[in-house]
């Protein structure tokens, strides 16, 4: 088990925001977190990298609570918005500066990115632009390649095929799924896409204000499950 969330409760003036009792997270798995906007999902994401701190509870990552506790961070990345980038480098300073951090050389972080130029199309580097001038997408694809350039054993998502063109959704869910199988990476993605959940996740967990109404391993009926769910 990788995470444990334990009796967490984060309210906002008199709502109860996230609500979660008991949830595991296992090592290896792909964890999809679906709801309807406004759920939690975010918060709840932020919570798990303690962005923010919850008003019950805690979050464990390898047994150990993620607030106040740095050891996380070694083995955790994440993209969760345009706030994790920095606006004013360029594609390339961004990379080498989240390398520098993992004490990666900006020759082995510019080694590294060649695998991901398929990924990115040709339109991230060697374009001498500033990430805010980049498109919300591409914008999308720097966090996502800056966070798996970290090797984590443990990546968070919110929306990643939110602005994505077709080609790269693919492309990510085939990343995320050679992660998994290779790395034994545990991914938590959510997303309101319900077919690329589904399709990348092993593990679906839905969300309603702040509580976790359904949590079930995927077979070939939760698409369809998922669907009824949401049209009610
Ligand atoms: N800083 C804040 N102050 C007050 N309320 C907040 C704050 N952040 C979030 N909320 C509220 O908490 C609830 C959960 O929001 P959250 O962004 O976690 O949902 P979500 O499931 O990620 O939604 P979406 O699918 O729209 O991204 C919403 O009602 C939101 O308005």
């Amino acid at each position: 088990m990788i995470l444990e969330i334990i009796d967490l409760k984060k309210v906002y003036g008199n709502k109860t925001v996230v609500n979660i009792d008991d949830l595991k997270i296992n090592a290896g798995e792909t964890v999809g977190l679906v709801g309807n906007n406004g759920a939690g999902k975010t918060t709840l994401f932020r919570i798990v990298l303690d962005l923010i701190r919850p008003n019950q509870g805690e979050v464990r990552s390898k047994g150990k609570n993620v607030a106040g506790n740095d050891e996380w961070k070694t083995y955790t990345a994440s993209y969760l918005d345009e706030g994790f980038l920095i606006d004013y480098l360029t594609a390339e300073e961004y990379f080498i500066f989240i390398g520098s951090l993992h004490h990666f050389s900006p020759a082995h972080v510019m080694d590294y990115l060649k695998q991901y130029e398929e990924f990115f199309n040709g339109e991230v580097l060697n374009k001498g632009k500033y990430i805010r001038d980049f498109s919300k997408g591409n914008q999308n694809k720097i966090g996502i390649a800056a966070a798996l350039m970290q090797n984590p054993e443990l990546l968070v998502l919110d929306e990643p095929f939110a602005n994505l063109d077709p080609t790269t959704q693919i492309r990510l869910k085939t990343l995320i799924r050679s992660l998994k199988n290779e790395h034994a990476l545990t991914t938590l993605i959510s997303s309101h896409d319900l077919n690329h959940v589904t399709d990348v996740c092993d593990r679906i967990i839905l969300l309603e204000k702040g509580l976790i109404i359904k949590d079930f391993n995927k077979d070939e009926n939760t698409l369809k499950e998922l669907e009824e769910y949401f049209s009610e």
